[in-house]
């Protein structure tokens, strides 16, 4: 993941799958062809719902040494769980600006685990309170769900949020995250976006391999077209 800035690279969240079965759940989608895990830790305050933390990550991490795992942090104060995500073996710290009084000081304390930094937004947050920020991190995070759940509907009226981060960021990692499928992925696509987010989509697909392989593709295309149009 570390020279792939600006391409496309699917992440499914496993949010919605199995979660007694989490390691081979996680393995079931990279045997899919995904490029990435998206795991979505939350603690009950920042959203209203809970999952899981670093003892968690640590033990899947042995199971799968070599997978990126995209730590999308839903909780407060997100500061505080820095440390231990990057000695469980995270390789991003994806937090909420609207978690903290401070997000250069967050960000500036995920660079100095070596994690990359990841900064989201959620559906109701415009998008020009990212601006300080988007030169600072190696990628950012559209909601295009209120966070917290799983098979939500998608949010249409967050592409042009990702259309704003493109025109006026370049080739940036602009990630979508919620709602996002076969159904969806063209409209992220045609907006910018360029890490998917997907969980119900791909953990219940009949073929995670093939829903995978068909955003990609959308993606990859969108990414060349938008190419040739400079
Ligand atoms: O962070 C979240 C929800 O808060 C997302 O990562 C969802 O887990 C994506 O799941 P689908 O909407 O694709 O089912």
């Amino acid at each position: 993941m570390a020279d792939s800035c600006g391409k496309a690279k699917i992440g499914p969240s496993i949010l919605n799958a199995d979660l007694s079965q989490l390691a081979s759940e996680c393995q079931r989608m990279m045997d899919s062809g995904a490029d990435y895990l998206h795991l979505d830790v939350m603690d009950g305050q920042f959203v209203p719902n809970l999952t899981f933390g670093h003892p968690v990550v640590k033990c899947l991490r042995p199971k799968m040494p070599n997978v990126f795992f995209d730590m999308h942090m839903m909780v407060a104060a997100p500061e505080q769980w820095i440390e231990g995500m990057h000695a469980a073996g995270a390789n991003q710290y994806t937090f909420h600006q609207e978690a903290t009084e401070d997000p250069k000081s967050c960000i500036r304390k995920i660079k100095e685990t070596g994690m990359k930094a990841g900064i989201g937004i959620k559906p109701n947050t415009p998008v020009e309170v990212l601006d300080p920020y988007v030169d600072l991190v190696d990628m950012v995070l559209i909601m295009t769900v209120e966070p917290g759940f799983g098979g939500q509907k998608f949010m249409a009226d967050m592409m042009p949020k990702i259309q704003y981060l493109r025109e006026h960021f370049g080739h940036i990692d602009i990630e979508v995250d919620g709602g996002v499928g076969p159904a969806t992925i063209q409209q992220c696509a045609d907006a910018g976006a360029n890490m998917i987010v997907s969980g119900s989509a791909v953990t219940g697909s009949e073929n995670p391999r093939e829903t995978i392989n068909y955003m990609r593709n959308v993606v990859e295309e969108a990414i060349q077209k938008s190419q040739l149009e400079r």
